[in-house]
């Protein structure tokens, strides 16, 4: 029904006074990086991720709500990006959103029969205000509020939250539509009433024949309800399968990480506890290579490491050693900032006359820790004229392969690093 590709939402920042009269182009946040997608009718596919990794962003660009930066999304046969508001409006009809939050998506001074009405307004449907409360009645019922008249001269004060989410899913289908992409759903909701509107739009697609972009940070309820899974990371899809194949064999670091977080039922956990250096990291500038490589338990030489990695490691050490002994070895270093830059060799300045002992440093370090994954990505530390020379591997890009009935963005899997991955894992 849908086929997206090569999608990209970048998000152009606004930049400081200085960037301006500089002439710089401000930074842009790669929300979504590249996605590749097939929506089939009738089917509910899960976008799984972490706060930040873009779901949200992805599953509101698939129905215009924010304009793509690149790539193409075909509905029926029709390109969505590009087009003009006044052409996607009649589009919207068939491809709507239900928000996280019930409360907020209800207008407070709105009767319940008005607000699922509105849509019918909009788009000028019914061919009168009795045809238009039919069509009301009937969207409430579906959602299990009834009797409808009861319902539809209460106000969202008078409902329970379960009951608003009932009222925007009806607000939503009673236009129709063909694809709903559903933001955490019940996420807000009491643990008691989150079944249940998971089942009401399980039995909502079938009768109506939806299909569902069904958005969550909570693996748990998509093995409920999806029939694929795509785990998104800062962007992009790390994998995409159907639910049985991501949950009783993932492949992905991430996504194993991912289901190992799964909290025991009556609990929601944000995010993973177990992931390595917790925090996703900036998509203003996503790590090179494969863009998890800092937090993958499985990183191996390819990966894409870095000066930044090589900064991070120092500080995990630091926050280890004693005061002093941190002193002295910070004191090594003319600016940290040189960590900050990037390319595939990156020059060091220690303080004054000190090279020696900052490149003894970095190779105390390697011998004080040999399994650090960084080091398999850093071809060369050497003394060059009053500097520290750090040369790193040629990162690679992970491209999708398809591995069992999955698809898969990481190098385990691709043939052509077999025997660095044999290696890594010895
Ligand atoms: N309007 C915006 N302007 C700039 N950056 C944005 C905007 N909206 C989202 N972002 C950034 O884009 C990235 C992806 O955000 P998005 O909300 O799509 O992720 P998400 O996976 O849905 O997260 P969450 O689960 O917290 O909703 C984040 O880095 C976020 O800060």
């Amino acid at each position: 029904m849908l086929t997206v590709k090569g999608l990209q939402v970048h998000y152009q920042l606004r930049g400081g006074a200085l960037s301006r009269v500089l002439g710089r182009t401000p930074p842009a946040v790669k929300a979504v990086d590249g996605i590749d997608l097939t929506l089939r009718r009738g089917e509910v596919l899960g976008l799984v991720g972490e706060s930040g990794s873009g779901k949200t962003t992805l599953g509101r660009a698939l129905l215009g709500l924010v304009p793509a930066t690149g790539g193409s999304i075909r509905y029926q046969d029709q390109e969505l990006v590009g087009l003009s508001e006044g052409r996607l409006r009649p589009l919207r009809r068939k491809l709507q959103m239900v928000f996280q939050d019930p409360h907020a998506s209800l207008n407070p001074s709105m009767d319940i029969g008005t607000a699922v009405g509105d849509p019918l307004r909009v788009h000028d449907i019914g061919s009168s205000d009795e045809d238009r409360r039919r069509l009301v009645k009937q969207a409430l019922e579906t959602v299990g509020l009834a009797p409808a008249e009861r319902y539809m001269s209460m106000y969202p004060s008078d409902l329970s939250g379960g009951q608003k989410q009932r009222a925007v899913i009806a607000r939503a289908i009673v236009l129709e539509p063909d694809l709903l992409v559903a933001d955490e759903p019940v996420s807000m909701l009491d643990m008691s009433v989150r079944a249940k509107i998971l089942q009401l739009m399980i039995d909502l697609g079938e009768r109506l024949d939806l299909t569902y972009v069904y958005i969550t940070h909570d693996l748990a309820t998509a093995k409920l309800f999806c029939d694929r899974v795509a785990i998104m990371y800062l962007g992009r899809i790390v994998e995409i399968g159907t639910s049985e194949e991501i949950f009783n064999n993932p492949r992905h670091p991430y996504t194993k990480a991912l289901l190992r977080a799964i909290p025991t039922p009556g609990l929601i956990r944000d995010v993973p506890h177990d992931l390595p250096r917790g925090e996703v990291p900036d998509a203003v500038r996503p790590p090179v290579g494969c863009s998890f490589h800092p937090r993958c338990p499985a990183a191996f030489a390819p990966c894409g490491w870095e000066a930044r990695d090589l900064r991070s490691t120092l500080e995990d050490r630091w926050a280890r050693l004693d005061a002093s002994a941190y002193k002295e070895e910070s004191a090594l270093f003319a600016d940290l900032k040189d960590l900050d830059a990037p390319g595939r060799s990156v020059r060091i300045r220690p303080a004054a006359g000190r090279a020696g002992e900052l490149l003894a440093l970095l190779e105390r370090m390697r011998s004080d820790a040999p399994d650090e994954r960084l080091w398999r990505g850093i071809t060369a530390v050497r003394e060059d004229a009053g500097a520290v020379v750090v040369d790193f591997r040629e990162q690679v890009d992970p491209v999708p392969l398809a591995v069992g009935t999955a698809r898969v963005e990481c190098h385990l899997f691709d043939p052509r690093f077999a025997p660095l991955s044999e290696e890594a894992s010895r």
